[in-house]
């Protein structure tokens, strides 16, 4: 399975093309409409999320509810696309004023100077199109399918916010993931403790007034994977390696843990192993989850754990320090609109990479162009697992 993302923030549109699912699986609209609405949410949004009414049209691979195994083709509109018409153009530039007006101030923290010095773009919107987390919604659409996949499989995921500005939900850690999911789903802040929220939503309100921003850790829990998903004996095949990967690929994420996670750092090696089990009904399993659902680059049966950390954003309205790349003066910008805190729409998008993930190393694991005959594979390896 793999996909690509093009398309500008401000630009028509964002297209994605999804390749390598399999066959005769069920994907209606809804599913990836479902996954795009609830990225659109969460409290600290900028005023852009007012306008964007994300909906996906699926322009190929998928007729009447199934999908044909080809190429599954998708395309967002961004809305906002018909304030930016002139400026995002596609005709050479013109004597237009505003359209001639080129950005050469970059914000610290974005991509801004980096990708100017890189692509030569003395203009730096050509960096900040394509770097903003617009492309997130592209990412989630291709998600979305892939956590269709793991549903027909039985497998759940949902994502939740665990810290935003320093404040950390508390929660019990043997809670479902059905009860965290409805938990964070009727929390502005996608969180799973009510008092905290209180205080999270205090703490975006204080950062916005203040003209800053800030960040904070989401977590992601997945039940139903069965164990040895991924695999040891190679770099690239390790699904812990993978998914720390496309954790850090999210726009602003600069770390991921898998259970006890840095914490291990701290910890004796009995504090931290979990002692193996049997029993007829679950097989094998862990007395514990400290590990988080991973060892040796493969998955354990116990429900994943995964965390991100997400930095504040970059675009204050209470600027930082920099440079001018045209006069080379020092200058404090002002701006026009952005996030103050995007954990909660993150948590979202971290759900979605992950279930990529996961479902590409099932379908690398049990390769089927048919849907029924992946799920039938998968079925008979959990029960020779259980009594192995
Ligand atoms: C859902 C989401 C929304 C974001 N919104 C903004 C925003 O409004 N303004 C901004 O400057 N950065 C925003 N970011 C973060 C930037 O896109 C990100 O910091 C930038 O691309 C630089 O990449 P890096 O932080 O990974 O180094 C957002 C990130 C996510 C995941
Ligand atoms: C558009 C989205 O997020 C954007 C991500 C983003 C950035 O710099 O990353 C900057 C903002 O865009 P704008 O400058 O148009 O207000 C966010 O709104 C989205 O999540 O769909």
């Amino acid at each position: 399975m793999r996909y690509l993302t093009a398309g500008e923030s401000h630009g028509k549109q964002l297209t994605t093309i999804v390749e390598g699912i399999p066959s005769l699986m069920p994907l209606l609209t809804e599913d990836i409409n479902e996954s795009l609405i609830r990225r659109q949410g969460g409290y600290g949004r900028g005023r852009r999320m007012q306008i964007e009414k994300d909906l996906i049209n699926i322009t190929g691979g998928v007729r009447h509810g199934y999908t044909l195994g080809s190429p599954i083709s998708l395309v967002l509109t961004n809305d906002d696309f018909t304030h930016w018409r002139n400026i995002m153009g596609e005709d050479p530039i013109g004597d237009d004023e505003e359209v001639r007006r080129t950005i050469s101030r970059p914000r610290p923290g974005h991509a801004d100077l980096n990708g100017a010095l890189k692509y030569g773009h003395r203009d730096m919107r050509n960096v900040l199109e394509r770097s903003s987390a617009r492309e997130t919604a592209a990412r989630v659409a291709a998600g979305a399918i892939a956590k269709k996949l793991l549903a027909e499989l039985d497998i759940k995921i949902t994502g939740y916010v665990n810290t935003i500005g320093g404040i950390t939900a508390s929660y019990d850690e043997t809670m479902s993931l059905q009860e965290r999911k409805d938990m964070s789903e009727a929390s502005p802040v996608r969180t799973l403790d009510k008092e905290a929220e209180e205080k999270m939503m205090q703490a975006i309100d204080t950062a916005k007034q203040e003209g800053d921003s800030i960040g904070g850790i989401v977590e992601v829990m997945v039940e139903g994977m069965p164990a040895g998903i991924g695999s040891y004996v190679q770099y690239d095949r390790k699904i812990d390696s993978r998914i720390a990967g496309s954790v850090v690929s999210i726009n602003a994420f600069k770390g991921v843990e898998f259970g006890v996670g840095f914490e291990a750092g701290h910890l004796n090696g009995s504090e931290v192993h979990d002692e193996i089990a049997w029993s007829e009904e679950r097989g094998y399993y862990r007395k514990t989850n400290r590990l988080g659902g991973f060892e040796g680059g493969m998955t354990t049966g116990m429900p994943l754990i995964v965390k991100g950390v997400m930095k504040p954003i970059p675009t204050l309205y209470k600027p930082l320090q920099s440079v001018d790349i045209d006069t080379k003066e020092p200058f404090k910008a002002s701006i026009e609109r952005s996030d103050s805190c995007a954990v909660p729409a993150a948590a979202v998008v971290m759900e979605h990479v992950v279930a990529w993930e996961l479902a590409r190393a099932l379908t690398e694991q049990f390769p089927h162009d048919q849907f029924p005959k992946l799920k039938e594979s998968l079925d008979q390896y959990r029960e020779e697992i259980r009594c192995f």
